[in-house]
């Protein structure tokens, strides 16, 4: 832990990449260019923590046989996101990643647009998340920033949750950057009370990410891919890792 500026503790927030788009790219032509694998091997070693995926039920960018394949070879800590529906409960227990991230995703979404009700699924939830602990995978589960969310989160026995931090993107795009954040360094500091770890992510940049590690305390990982790779278009990969890592020093 080190001080910020108003003498908080402030953790070390670690950068885990998601890969899906890279995957979008290789299933664009049916071939194997570019290799999602080989990528992943070179995100990690140009600094990144983390290696996400998040394979959707159609497999329209991570197919469920990349989660076989990168397991064995990634370095870092593999998170793997997803709805719990029964095929990817076994996915997850067959590969058993570092993390798995909880989404509650309908099957046509486009992409992750809600959190978590904890309060109505928290049976489904304890269900699920104590399956997962049992083998020795650390949980997550991605939520708005509600404390009432947050409170009935820590009710479901997982170890961490993820904020879903679309909105404040949002917000932060428009200008209004101190009440975009506000909500969440509450949701934050409250987690952490509940003895929480915190993630966050969804649609993080290198725009928005240093505002948000400096307003947000206790953010153990961010996890981002759809601005990332959109940056690594104009800087490479290596260049706009390091200066993500840079910000979330
Ligand atoms: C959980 C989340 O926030 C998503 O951003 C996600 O993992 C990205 O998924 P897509 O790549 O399918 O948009
Ligand atoms: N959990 C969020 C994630 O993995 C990446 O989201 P995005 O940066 O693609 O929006």
């Amino acid at each position: 832990m080190k001080p910020d500026s108003k003498g908080k503790a402030r953790n070390m927030t670690k950068l885990s990449v998601n890969i899906n788009k890279i995957a979008t790219l290789r299933n664009a032509r049916g071939g194997n260019i570019p290799n999602v694998v080989q990528c992943a091997l070179d995100i990690e070693k140009f600094g990144a923590e983390g290696i996400t995926v998040h394979p959707r039920p159609d497999e329209r960018h991570i197919r469920y046989q990349d989660t076989r394949d990168l397991k064995p070879v990634l370095k870092t800590e593999f998170n793997i996101e997803g709805n719990p529906v029964t095929k990817f409960i076994n996915l997850v227990l067959e590969v058993k990643p570092a993390q798995v991230t909880l989404v509650p995703d309908a099957e046509d979404a486009i992409t992750s647009n809600a959190g978590w009700n904890t309060v109505k699924n928290k049976e489904y939830l304890i269900e699920v998340i104590s399956e997962f602990k049992k083998h020795g995978i650390r949980t997550s589960i991605f939520v708005d920033a509600d404390e009432k969310m947050i409170e009935g989160a820590a009710a479901t026995g997982t170890d961490r949750i993820e904020l879903y931090t679309e909105s404040f993107a949002e917000k932060f795009a428009d200008g209004d950057k101190k009440e975009a954040v506000k909500p969440y360094a509450k949701c934050a500091e409250l987690a952490h009370q509940l003895g929480l770890g915190v993630n966050a992510g969804h649609d993080l940049s290198l725009d928005n990410i240093e505002f948000f590690k400096n307003e947000v305390p206790f953010v153990d990982e961010v996890s981002i891919g759809h601005a990332l790779i959109a940056e690594a278009l104009y800087l490479g990969l290596e260049e706009t890792i390091s200066r993500y890592l840079k910000k979330l020093q």
